[in-house]
């Protein structure tokens, strides 16, 4: 099924300074459980494309839909996480991952108890009665994902959310979220800079052109590599083949 589609897509900014046309032209289709990397240079629409489908924002031009339909405001289906946690630091971790149904008034027992499982799930079972500054990064990104996917959500946007951490619990992270995502069959968008990441982590690879971005190139990462860890995956020669691939795309954009 598809999950998210972008039919003819522009997407212009009117600000008082004048016009800035964000994205042109974009036709995508993203599968159910897919999971999708946007890749391109800085300022070319990549988090705009997520405001897009989030229904944050409404396309100039054209259509986005999520499962079928347009996408006409923010949707129960779309979860965000991003570069940082929003943990509250005065609400403990439990709490944290609460806040969403808490706004809406509906934190039932049953939601608790899935909080408290989720918690477990993402190894953090220790911590439901701690506080976010008791937690070290990483940890605070798996409270930050527990929270995304409390409400389950179909659709996860991830708008940069390992570019904060340390190497190595970057690289776990990826890991865990990728697999998180595919067991529940959860359709993915992850934006990043870093290629190896995209590489790494996503089913297929879309490369945005300099603003006003458009797709340059739509490249499917062989299974060989998907099945890998991160880690083995950057010690896959197809995985140098693809980002040695994308990285030329780039370089032609700046
Ligand atoms: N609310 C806004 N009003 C006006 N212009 C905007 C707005 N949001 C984004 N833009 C402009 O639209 C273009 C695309 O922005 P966007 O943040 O989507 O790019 P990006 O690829 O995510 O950038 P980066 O990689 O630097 O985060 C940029 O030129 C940006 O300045």
């Amino acid at each position: 099924m598809t999950a998210i589609s972008f039919e003819g897509v522009n997407q212009t900014y009117m600000t008082k300074s004048g016009e800035t046309t964000a994205l042109q032209e974009i036709w995508l289709d993203i599968q159910e459980g897919e999971l999708i990397g946007l890749v391109g240079p800085s300022g070319c629409g990549k988090s705009t494309l997520l405001s897009l489908i989030a229904g944050l924002l409404k396309p100039t031009n054209g259509t986005v839909q999520l499962f079928g339909k347009k996408v006409a405001g923010p949707s129960p289906d779309c979860g965000y996480m991003f570069q940082q946690d929003y943990l509250l630091p005065w609400r403990t971790i439990l709490d944290n991952v609460l806040i969403g149904p808490e706004i809406t008034g509906t934190v039932t027992p049953a939601l608790r108890q899935r909080a408290l499982h989720l918690l477990d799930e993402l190894g953090l079972s220790d911590t439901a009665s701690k506080h976010p500054h008791q937690l070290s990064g990483g940890m605070r990104q798996r409270v930050a994902l527990g929270r995304t996917l409390l409400t389950e959500p179909r659709v996860v946007l991830l708008d940069e959310p390992f570019s904060a951490l340390d190497y190595q619990i970057k690289l776990q992270l990826e890991d865990l979220i990728a697999e998180t995502l595919k067991a529940r069959n959860l359709t993915g968008v992850l934006v990043t800079h870093d290629l190896g990441e995209a590489v790494a982590m996503c089913d297929r690879i879309v490369v945005l052109s300099n603003r006003p971005g458009r797709i340059k190139r739509v490249l499917e990462v062989p299974h060989s590599i998907r099945e890998l860890s991160p880690l083995e995956a950057r010690e896959n020669a197809e995985f140098h083949n693809l980002f040695r691939m994308i990285w030329g795309d780039l370089q032609d954009e700046y």
